[in-house]
This record gives structure tokens, C-alpha cells and sequence, in this order.
């Protein structure tokens, strides 16, 4: 999903495409095509046009992606079908759908798909689309999970166009190439319903591709939630706009790739989102960079307040990121002052008490502080104030609330559910709502973070940032303590806590994948790839 620097700019919004290759492909022995080309399509896959005039027509950036809800969905829906012919739009969604199945197969006629259909218009949109494919020579099949409710139109349009309803939906599966998920769509709450559990099971185990239309069937289209069983997808074709449980796990890992369907709905949609997530081009607009004229106070100063006897390290990982995060100066100050200097011999080491460090323009306090001092001292500083891991640990709200300037906080899932009085398994089952829930509870920007990092900036009204770089080998040790002292650094430097947040999480992650190459990485590692993650989203 990561280019490589030298081929410019990445997009990213999920994951790869799907690479999974239709049964009629692998018994002719062909294999697909690399992503971007042919049979396969990027992650997030463009969209660029509507968007572009969307954009443009709210004043906004032209690649940040939106997420909206699905009240907010439908409203815009109905506005937009009281001018169009009735049905008109379940046209449009269903062409979409078609031609991007179509682009998933080596060759559409001769293909076998199988449509599962539910009781609402997402079944409709399944069976439009299964019609179009079958009148381009696909062999095409129904499987109909509520009969009696099925899209009539629909099911009229697919019959006339040679396709059939299975009276074996097991016996189509076991031979399908394609599955188009229409079981639930915006409609659906909570996991699957049991007729349909051993349908998708089925379609999971067949060795097809699976595309789910609209969302994955079973999961949460406004918070990310699974509740129960969901359909797992290699694919996920979208209507209108995103929607926040195709961005934000745990329905996130159910979607597969991404691709958004225009259906006209983004002049119809508010300017601000639910939830966002910044692309290469935001992040550059939004990195420091010097004046002439600048010095390091211009660029700000980063104070770091870090690691213990019994962590060292962690010092040295906060300071890595802070040294790369585009602060004019470090200074550092712990137990950890000689690791430090030993490694980053430009850092300003100082004694105890932080207030003594000298001008800083933003503190970051917290990683492997263990039992350590100055969190309360740190927060009575008029500076921004990044707090993280250890430094979290019994923050009271009201000392946070009471704070002059901005505060980040930086906590994983687990230091997420201790704050909020919680379960870990909640906040993880939940990330949106304990993101939220957090923000409030402290008056506070919060950055949670997972393998897709949310930021919820204090001010509620503001869509929640969702972070698309995010890989599984940053779940390595310190890699959150980089982060720390990027977010902190990028804080020094101006950014607002929320942009400071996301933008670091996106270079971290980006870092991660180029460090990576699919390889495991340390967290220095990462650290040591932030200067070309910096450079990568801004080649134009
Ligand atoms: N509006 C538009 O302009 C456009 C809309 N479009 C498309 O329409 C979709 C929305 O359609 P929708 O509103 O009919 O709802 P939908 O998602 O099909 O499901 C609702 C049905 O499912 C049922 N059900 C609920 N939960 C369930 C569960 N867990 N497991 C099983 N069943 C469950 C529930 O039935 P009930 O609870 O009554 O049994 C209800 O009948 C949208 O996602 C997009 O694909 C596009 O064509 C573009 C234009
Ligand atoms: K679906």
C-alpha cells in the first residue's frame, strides 16, 4: 500500500486490494494483476473527481477523507432522491458495484457470483448489480435470506437478465468466484442473524471473493462496533461517503479493501465530518517548516520528561522522536540524562525540577516514568502538555481541566479502560465511543492508540481523526514512547494538539512501513525512518 518514496505520492486509506484470485482465474492458472492495475485496485481506491468538487465547493482539502453517519447519510440521501427518478440512486450505487466487481475478475462472462440478499435495499443494490453482471455473460445466483422481503425490482431485473434465485445456497457457494455481500447495509444492527451465519461462513470458507456492498454485513456503520458474527470481507464497495465502521476498528478489519461509489451525495453532505482521516497531502500542508529567519525558539523547544531507573530506554526512544519531530531544540530531563547525551549529543540535558529546564514551548511527560515525579508540576506549566503511558496513571481530570494551555493524552487501549473505569475489551470493542468518552471526560485532546489511532480533539464538535498509516509492526516495544516525543515535538512546533496527534501518528506509521518492508521493526527503527516518512508525503 506504501509506495516507495521515489514513486511519489501514496494514498492510503486501509489495505492492499484484494489479491485473492477468483476460482475461474487459479483454474486457468492466470494470476492477478498488481495492485493498481487490471484485476486488482489500491486501498481506498480513488474517488478523486467528486470529491475534488465536494472539496471544493466546502473550502476544504482535496484528498482529507470523510466519514459521515447514517442519520446523516439519509438525510442527505432524501434530499438528493426527492430530485432525482425514484430509484435512480439505487441505479447508480448498483453500476458502481457492478463495474467494480467486474474489475476484480480476469473475465466477467463465464464468471460464477453469487449474490446474498437481505431484506432491504442493500439486497436491492446486490441484485441490481447482479443483473448487469449477468447480462455481461456472469452466471449469477441469489441466495435470499428473508424471500418474502427481497427487493422486487431487483429480483425482476436479475431474473430478466438470466439470473436465477439457488435452491442450494451452499451448493452455489462451494463454486463461486465472487460473493456479493447484500445481506444488511446502513440498516443492519448488531452481528448477523442466525439464518445468515452459516450463509457467510460458507462464503468466508468457499475460497471466493468476498465483496460486501455498502459495509460488511454485522458490523456497526456508525461506531466501528461488531457485535456479534459479521460477514469478513476482501473487499468493501461504498456509497456516497465513508462511513466511520469502514475506517475504525474493529469493523475496519471486516471491510478489506475500500473503494467509494460517487452516487452524488457529497454537495448533500455537512462540511464537517464525523470522522476524518488525513492523507499525504494534509500532512504536508500541515508539517513545520522553517523560515530564514528562524531560530530554534522560532521552531520551537520540546521539553521531555522521561524514563527511570528501572526504564531507561524509554528516555532515549521519547527523545529519538522528539529529536525528528521538527522541534528547533531538545531538552531533556530524568535519570536517563547520560543515555540520552550518548545517543543524541545535541539534546539539552538538565536537572531536576522540569521548571528549571529553561524556555520550552511544549512538554511531553510520561514514558517509562514508572513511579517518577512531575506530572503535576508539568501540568501547571502555561505550555501545551503531551501525557502518556506512566504519566497517566491516576490523572485527575481536574487538574487537566484546569490547565491554561492544551493538553494531548496519549494512552493505549489498556491505559484507555483504567481512566475510564472500564474494561479493556470495552474501550477495544468500542474505540470511538471511549475516544470520545475521554476528550470529554478531561477536557482534553486524546489520541488512542491501535492499529487505527484515533485522535478526538477537546472541542467535540470536531471530527475525530482516524489514523490510515497505522501496520501491526509497530506493536513492537517503545514504539509508543516515539510516538510521544514526535506528537510532543510537532506540539513545540505550533501544531494544534489535534493536527500534533494525527500527524505524528500518520509519520509514525509511515515510518514504520518504510523502515518495515514487511520485516520486523525496532522502535528505533521507526524513529530512524521519521526523516524519510516526513520526506515521502512531501513529494509532490
Ligand atoms: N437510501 C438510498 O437512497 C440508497 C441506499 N442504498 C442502499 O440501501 C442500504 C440501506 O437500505 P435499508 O435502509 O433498506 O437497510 P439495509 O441495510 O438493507 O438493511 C435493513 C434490513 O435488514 C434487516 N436487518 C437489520 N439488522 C439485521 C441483521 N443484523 N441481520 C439481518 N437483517 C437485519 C431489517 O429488517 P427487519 O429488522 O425488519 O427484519 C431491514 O429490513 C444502504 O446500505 C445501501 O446499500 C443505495 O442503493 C444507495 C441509495
Ligand atoms: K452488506
Amino acid at each position: 500500500m506504501v509506495r516507495a518514496p521515489s514513486c511519489g505520492r501514496t494514498e492510503l486509506l486501509s489495505r492492499p486490494a484484494p489479491r485473492r484470485i477468483p476460482r475461474s482465474a487459479r483454474s486457468r492458472g492466470e494470476q492477478p494483476g498488481p495492485a493498481g492495475a487490471g484485476g486488482a485496485r489500491p486501498a481506498g481506491v480513488r474517488n478523486v473527481t467528486p470529491r475534488k468538487r465536494h472539496a471544493r465547493s466546502h473550502g476544504m482539502l482535496l484528498s482529507m477523507r470523510h466519514a459521515y453517519s447514517v442519520d446523516t447519510v439519509r438525510a442527505a440521501e432524501a434530499e438528493l432522491m426527492a430530485e432525482l427518478p425514484e430509484g435512480a440512486l439505487m441505479q447508480r450505487a448498483a453500476a458502481g458495484l457492478a463495474a467494480a466487481v467486474a474489475g476484480l475478475l480476469p473475465r466477467v462472462s463465464g464468471a460464477r457470483v453469487v449474490l446474498l440478499v437481505g431484506s432491504g435495499d442493500n439486497g436491492g443494490d446486490a441484485l441490481y448489480a447482479g443483473a448487469r453482471l449477468a447480462r455481461r455473460g456472469a452466471g449469477v445466483s441469489a441466495v435470499l435470506l428473508a424471500p418474502d422481503r427481497a427487493h422486487q425490482g431487483g429480483l425482476t431485473a436479475l431474473r430478466a437478465a438470466g439470473g436465477r434465485v439457488a435452491e442450494d445456497p451452499f451448493g452455489v457457494l462451494a463454486v463461486a468466484d465472487v460473493v456479493l455481500d447484500g445481506i444488511t447495509g446502513i440498516g443492519g444492527h448488531g452481528g448477523l442473524r442466525p439464518d445468515a451465519v452459516p450463509v457467510a461462513r460458507a462464503a468466508r470458507g468457499s475460497g471466493a471473493t468476498v465483496v460486501a456492498v455498502d459495509l460488511p454485513s454485522g458490523v456497526e456503520a456508525d461506531t466501528g462496533e461488531v457485535r456479534g458474527e459479521a460477514v469478513r470481507a476482501d473487499a468493501t464497495v461504498t456509497f456516497g461517503t465513508y462511513k466511520p465502521g469502514l475506517l475504525v476498528d474493529p469493523a475496519h478489519e471486516y471491510a478489506g479493501a475500500v473503494r467509494l461509489v460517487d452516487i452524488g451525495l457529497g454537495p448533500r453532505l455537512p462540511s464537517v465530518p464525523d470522522l476524518e482521516a488525513l492523507q499525504h497531502a494534509d500532512v504536508a500542508r500541515l508539517l513545520p517548516v522553517p523560515a530564514a529567519e528562524s531560530d530554534k525558539y522560532r521552531r520551537g523547544v520540546v521539553g521531555v520528561v522521561a524514563g527511570s531507573a528501572r526504564y531507561p530506554g524509554a528516555a532515549v526512544l521519547a527523545v529519538a522522536g522528539a529529536v525528528h519531530g521538527g522541534a528547533g531544540a531538545v531538552r531533556y530531563v530524568g535519570p536517563g540524562a547520560d543515555a540520552v547525551i550518548a545517543r543524541f549529543p545535541e539534546v539539552l540535558v538538565h536537572g531536576w525540577p522540569p521548571s528549571r529546564a529553561g524556555r520550552v514551548q511544549a512538554w511531553v511527560i510520561g514514558p517509562g516514568l514508572g513511579d517518577g515525579p512531575g506530572v503535576a508540576e508539568v501540568l501547571e506549566s502555561d505550555v501545551p502538555v503531551l501525557v502518556d503511558a506512566d504519566g497517566l496513571r491516576g490523572l485527575d481530570p481536574d487538574a487537566v481541566r484546569a490547565r491554561s494551555a492544551p493538553t494531548l493524552l496519549t494512552p493505549h487501549a489498556g491505559e484507555a479502560a483504567v481512566l475510564l473505569g472500564v474494561d479493556r475489551g470495552e474501550v477495544e470493542g468500542a474505540r470511538l465511543g471511549s475516544v470520545r468518552a475521554l476528550a470529554a471526560k478531561y477536557g482534553a485532546t486524546v489520541l488512542l492508540k491501535g492499529s487505527t489511532t484515533l485522535v478526538a480533539d477537546a472541542d467535540a464538535r470536531r471530527p475525530v481523526r482516524v489514523n490510515p498509516t497505522g501496520t501491526s509492526w509497530l506493536a513492537t516495544a517503545g514504539s509508543g514512547d516515539v510516538l510521544s516525543g514526535l506528537a510532543g515535538s510537532l506540539l513545540a512546533a505550533g501544531l494544534e494538539p489535534v493536527d500534533a496527534g494525527s500527524v505524528a501518528a500518520y509519520l509514525h506509521g509511515l515510518a514504520a512501513r518504510l523502515a518495515s518492508q514487511g520485516a520486523p521493526v525496532s522502535a528505533q527503527d521507526v524513529a530512524g525512518a521519521i526523516p524519510r516518512a516526513w520526506g515521502d508525503t512531501r513529494t509532490p
